[in-house]
């Protein structure tokens, strides 16, 4: 591709001097024009071949960037990284360029070498004619190249500027269409609002865009001026020496094509290099992402977690979410002795999901430790800790996929066990809602996917399309999911049953005690009546440990838990006697 507008030149210049010299040969001018219709055809078929090696090329390392980016981000064991805008940006960045730059630095790269063996193919020719028009032309390029590196410079400092405004026009974005937002944009009226903040988001990026666009052309139109005086001036030399008799009608035809040659092969050069410059720019967010260190620290030789024959500490425990935030533990000692069933009771925001997250070491205390039978959670493979451990976490997921799907993610390798799918679902009472459904257990269970088994299924034309349960059904599939890990060492449950109604909970927590019997296990709830017969309850105040002991033992106290208690307690006797009692008689009826 580079050799033919050379080559188109040089056999329009013979054919012209062919018939321009009064005896044209006619075997030479039907070999020149051959050859230019030679020329024509493959000028015709290259670009299209050239795409198509580009494109596949671009696909195939943006395959590559793509997995090793996401390999990257599993390599962040903890969640600090995911609540860092900073870093999200950088993601964001690294996805949306990551996967393209490669490719594009490749197709620079060959552009340039495309446009280097062009240009220097007609700057030769320019050198035959005069060599001094071709200074003159390499002198008129110079500033734009070194006008569109610095542009190039800034272009890509702009695009990280915009990059909080873009995430957020996202966010608005996806809010705007999510089906599980759609019922309170609804029903408060806000999507108008949400959508002027969306437009807001895209307003202040543009604005940035606009600014930098009008540098460009400001630029642009200066260097473009130098350029067109050069080729101006080049050409009134060649005109004037054709006039003299020192040229002839081919070589003015040669230089203006050489001319315009040379200057579209320095631009594109220009071009080339300024896309992969920006690129490199921007590819540095990728490699930051890439180069990132853990979030936890992991020692090269971690220690073996075995199965807890002592029981999980927690040696006064300080942490906050960042230095700018308030501590969430302040302080807190407590033991999970093995084998015990441990109760975490408490207000709102009183730490008890804070604890349950540093005890899989999603974040490291600021001060104190985490002890697994006496070894310090840093110095464990983090990866090892959590295989020992099953868990129904509070915000527990919803996964778009198929019901067995949903079960079968709380453990890869029963993924194809059928059985076990159906035993985990029939613990956690989810099996008579999963086998009901359309396809059992195959059941695309979404609202934003169809069911791939029958992809053709839409909404409109009455056709199949993803299910979706209710609340509770989706909590009992979590449940089911955390069953499915069988025995771990240690079973953390995080309000397993805040959304069931009072059988169904009935049910679960009766479940939960045969499956915590003589099992480490740690439970969070806020209704009192379910962890009452935990070996141990832990009441957290204000992120410090307010009080322990057992439901007996602390309803004597007469403290927090005793006030909480009697509170539900006389929730659910006023219905029974309308003329509730005094505050002593409640607490003493309660106990
Ligand atoms: N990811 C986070 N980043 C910053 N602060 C957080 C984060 N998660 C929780 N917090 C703060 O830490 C404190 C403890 O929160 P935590 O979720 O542990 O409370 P909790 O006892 O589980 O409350 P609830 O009963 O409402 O579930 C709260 O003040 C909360 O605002």
């Amino acid at each position: 591709m580079a050799a033919l507008p050379v080559t188109i030149a040089w056999c329009t210049k013979l054919v012209l001097d062919e018939i321009g010299g009064g005896h044209p040969r006619p075997g030479v001018t039907a070999a020149l024009g051959a050859a230019l219709a030679g020329c024509g055809l493959l000028a015709a078929l290259g670009p299209q071949v050239v795409q198509y090696v580009r494109d596949e090329s671009g696909r195939r390392v943006g395959l590559v960037a793509q997995d090793r980016l996401f390999q990257a981000v599993e390599r962040f064991t903890g969640l600090a990284r995911f609540e860092d805008p900073a870093f999200l940006d950088r993601i964001r960045m690294a996805q949306q360029y990551g996967g393209a730059t490669p490719g594009m630095l490749v197709s620079a790269a060959l552009g340039a070498a495309r446009t280097v063996l062009t240009g220097a193919a007609f700057l030769v020719s320019l050198v035959t004619i005069n060599p001094w028009t071709a200074v003159l032309v390499i002198a008129a390029a110079a500033p734009s190249l070194a006008a569109e590196l610095w542009l190039s410079r800034r272009r890509a400092a702009m695009l990280w500027g915009i990059g909080p405004a873009e995430r957020r026009e996202f966010f608005f974005g996806q809010l705007l269409v999510d089906v599980r937002a759609a019922k309170e944009l609804r029903l408060f009226g806000v999507g108008g609002h949400l959508r002027g903040l969306l437009h807001a988001q895209r307003r202040a990026a543009n604005a940035e865009r606009s600014r930098t666009d009008r540098r460009e052309l400001r630029v642009q139109a200066a260097t473009g001026t130098i350029a067109a005086l050069a080729a101006g001036g080049g050409l009134l030399w060649v005109l004037l020496d054709a006039v003299n008799g020192t040229g002839g009608a081919g070589d003015v035809a040669l230089f203006v094509a050489a001319v315009a040659g040379v200057q579209a092969a320095v631009g594109g050069l220009v071009l080339e290099l300024v896309s992969a410059h920006q690129q490199v720019l921007l590819f540095g967010h990728y490699l930051a992402v890439l180069d990132a260190g853990p979030d936890l620290p992991v020692p090269d030789r971690p220690r073996r977690a075995g199965p807890p024959r002592r029981g999980i500490e927690l040696r006064d425990v300080w942490f906050r979410y960042s230095p700018g935030h308030p501590w969430a533990l302040r302080g807190v000692s407590l033991t999970i002795p093995y084998g015990a069933s441990v109760a975490l009771v408490g207000r709102n925001g009183a730490g008890k999901s804070t604890m349950v997250k540093l005890l899989c070491r999603m974040y490291d205390p600021e001060r104190g430790a985490v002890l697994w039978d006496g070894v310090d959670l840093r110095e464990i493979d983090p990866a090892e800790l959590r295989a020992r451990i099953g868990a129904v976490f509070q915000d527990y997921m919803e996964y778009d996929m198929t019901a067995a799907e949903n079960i079968g993610l709380g453990d890869l390798a029963a993924m194809g066990d059928r059985g076990r799918i159906e035993a985990a679902a029939r613990r956690a009472g989810a099996h008579g809602t999963v086998s009901g459904l359309p396809r059992g257990y195959d059941t695309m269970l979404s609202r934003i996917f169809a069911d791939p088994a029958d992809p053709a299924g839409s909404a409109e034309d009455g056709g199949a399309v993803g299910v979706h349960l209710s609340g509770g059904q989706w909590q009992r599939l979590a449940l089911a999911r955390a069953y499915l890990r069988g025995e771990r060492d240690l079973l953390i449950l995080d309000e397993p049953s805040s959304g069931l109604d009072a059988e169904a909970e009935h049910e679960i927590h009766q479940g939960l005690r045969e499956h915590r019997r003589g099992r480490t296990s740690v439970l969070i709830s806020h209704r009192l009546g379910a962890v009452r017969d935990a070996d141990r309850i832990v009441v957290l105040d204000g992120g410090q440990v307010a009080e322990r002991g057992t439901h007996a033992t602390l309803l004597a106290h007469g403290g927090i838990y005793a006030q909480l208690f009697a509170l539900q307690a006389e929730g659910y006797r006023q219905r029974d006697d309308p003329d509730a009692d005094t505050p002593g008689r409640r607490l003493s009826e309660a106990r």
